[in-house]
Parts: structure tokens; sequence; C-alpha cells
């Protein structure tokens, strides 16, 4: 998958900007699984410990969930997800050939079709393997935002669709109550004719904030991969404590397509950390920690 070198130039760049730059990428060389330790990813400078922190946990929900016989493979959207496609092309092309890989979305879509991947559809494989997936943000039950990117309507049909469903993502989506970190709101993908409506409901329902989100370079609002608008609705604290609630009471409001809003879906989250260690929190409650830099 031809990933462009990080250019880094001090004092050009936004935080923003520095974020999206990808790290010093690593050669890796196609062989068995789990050939390439994921202790071979240099810790990077500190303007992209966000990447490295995001790969790290991507080669190691891959290495841990990405195996031989998993045949159908959902790919995720969002900014993690390219390093999951990157460590499945270097278990190699001999345990991909048999292989299908379903996208969530444009984004994967191509990440698929670079890779050299097969490509199928959720219509043709309606049961997965294995998802792997990225987040705006966890809550410690496993609760997640999704959305940010307006892919949750088929994110949530591959994570459905899933026996495993997997979430990656860097150490600033790790939360305790969703919305600490991800303020702009839950992500509600609606009809188009029916938004203002959706709006008002919203409103009612506690998000007085709530707003149709608009796009950045084309006058109007976003339209999702699905020709559908995306709103984007703060909840105060109290009722995102208990997102499952929440999610039921946006669902049930006519012209709501899909709620970013995922409950008791995800197995287990891998979380890169700022120290070159990840942190993966299994559905049961129990947690693992991999500090890469002690292995060989
Ligand atoms: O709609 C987009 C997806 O839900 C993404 O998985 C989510 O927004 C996380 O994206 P990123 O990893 O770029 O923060």
């Amino acid at each position: 998958m031809p990933i462009p070198p990080a250019v880094l130039a001090p004092g050009v760049l936004t935080p923003t900007d520095v974020e999206h730059v990808l790290p010093p990428q690593p050669t890796i060389p196609a062989g068995p699984l789990s050939t390439v330790p994921v202790s071979s990813v240099q810790v990077a400078p500190l303007a992209t410990v966000v990447e490295s922190a995001k790969r790290l946990a991507a080669w190691t929900a891959v290495d841990k969930h990405v195996l031989p016989e998993h045949k159908v493979i959902g790919i995720g959207s969002g900014s993690t997800v390219p390093f999951v496609v990157e460590r499945i092309v270097a278990q190699g092309p001999e345990v991909n050939k048999d292989r299908v890989f379903i996208p969530t979305g444009f984004q994967s879509k191509e990440l698929i079709v670079e890779a050299h991947l097969r490509l199928g559809d959720v219509d043709q494989y309606p049961t997965i393997d294995v998802t792997i997936d990225g987040a705006d943000e966890v809550d410690k039950d496993l609760n997640c935002i999704k959305g940010g990117g307006a892919c949750h309507l088929r994110e949530k049909v591959l994570a459905e669709a899933a026996d495993t469903w997997i979430i990656v993502a860097d150490y600033r989506k790790n939360s305790d109550v969703l919305g600490k970190n991800w303020k702009q709101g839950v992500p509600v993908e609606v009809a188009p004719f029916a938004y203002v409506k959706v709006l008002q409901n919203l409103r009612t329902l506690g998000s007085e904030k709530a707003s149709l989100r608009m796009a950045k370079m084309k006058a109007g609002p976003i339209v999702s991969d699905n020709g559908n608008f995306v709103i984007d609705a703060p909840f105060p604290e109290e009722q995102m404590k208990d997102p499952f609630t929440l999610l039921g009471r946006i669902k049930m409001l006519t012209g709501v397509v899909e709620v970013g809003l995922f409950c008791h879906m995800a197995k287990a989250v891998y979380f890169g950390n700022q120290d070159g260690s990840v942190t993966a929190k299994w559905h049961d409650g129990h947690a693992e920690h991999y500090d890469n830099s002690s292995e060989d």
C-alpha cells in the first residue's frame, strides 16, 4: 500500500495537520503471520506520537485477531485503519489470496483496492469473521461514538455482521464517559428531507446544540456515502452516561437512518499509548498491556 513519507515542516503545519502526517514508514516484508514484531516500529518524534500510537494499536489488533482461518474480513474507516490494512498486507500474499475484504465506505474500499486485496460487499458476505474499525471515543464499558467521518451506518452493519468486532484507536479516544473527549456530539445520519424535523426532535430530547454537519470545501451539508445528511447532537453528560438508552431514543425518531452510538458491540478495544505500549480492554472487563519496547 503506497503511503507517502512524512514531511514535517515545523512552523508550517498546524497541530491538526501534524496529526495527519504519517510517521516514517517501516519496511514491512511480506511473510507468514506476525513475522514483523510490533516492536520493530520506531517510536516517532513527538509530533507523530499519535500516529505511532495508531499504528501500534492497529498492528497489535491484527496480530491478535486476524488469523489464518479468517477468510472474510471487515475493514472499517478512519485514520487508524490504513495501519490495519498495512499489517494485513504484511501477513503475505499466501494467507491473503483466499480472503475477501468488506469495506465500510469509500475510504476503506480505496485502501483494499490499492493494497491489491480482494474486495467484496456485505450483501455477498453477510457473515464476517472479524471486522476491525476505528472510533471517535470509547467509554469504560467499550461503548463507542463513531461517525466522525460519516461512515457509521455501514460501520454498524459490518459490526453486527461480524463474529468479532474490534476497535483500534490512539490514547486520546480512551474515556470514562462518552462526550468528554469527543465534544461535537453524537453523529446521526438522517434522510435529507427529514433533517429539520429530526433536528427539532433531537433538541427536544436534550441536545440543544444539535446541528447539521456542513461540508468544508463545498457549499452546503456533507453527504454520506449513502446519500444522507449527518446531524451532530451533543447531549449533557447525564444522558451520555447511559448511551444505550439514548441510542434507543434517537433511533426511534422517524427520519433517522443510523446513530453513531455503538453499545455492547466491541469484543476488545486496542489503544496505542504515548509511551509506545498498547492497552487492550476487553468486553468482560479485563485488560491486557503490551509493552512493545521491552520485546526483542
Ligand atoms: O465515520 C467514521 C468512523 O466512525 C471512524 O472510525 C471514526 O470517525 C474514527 O476516525 P479517526 O480514526 O480518523 O479518528
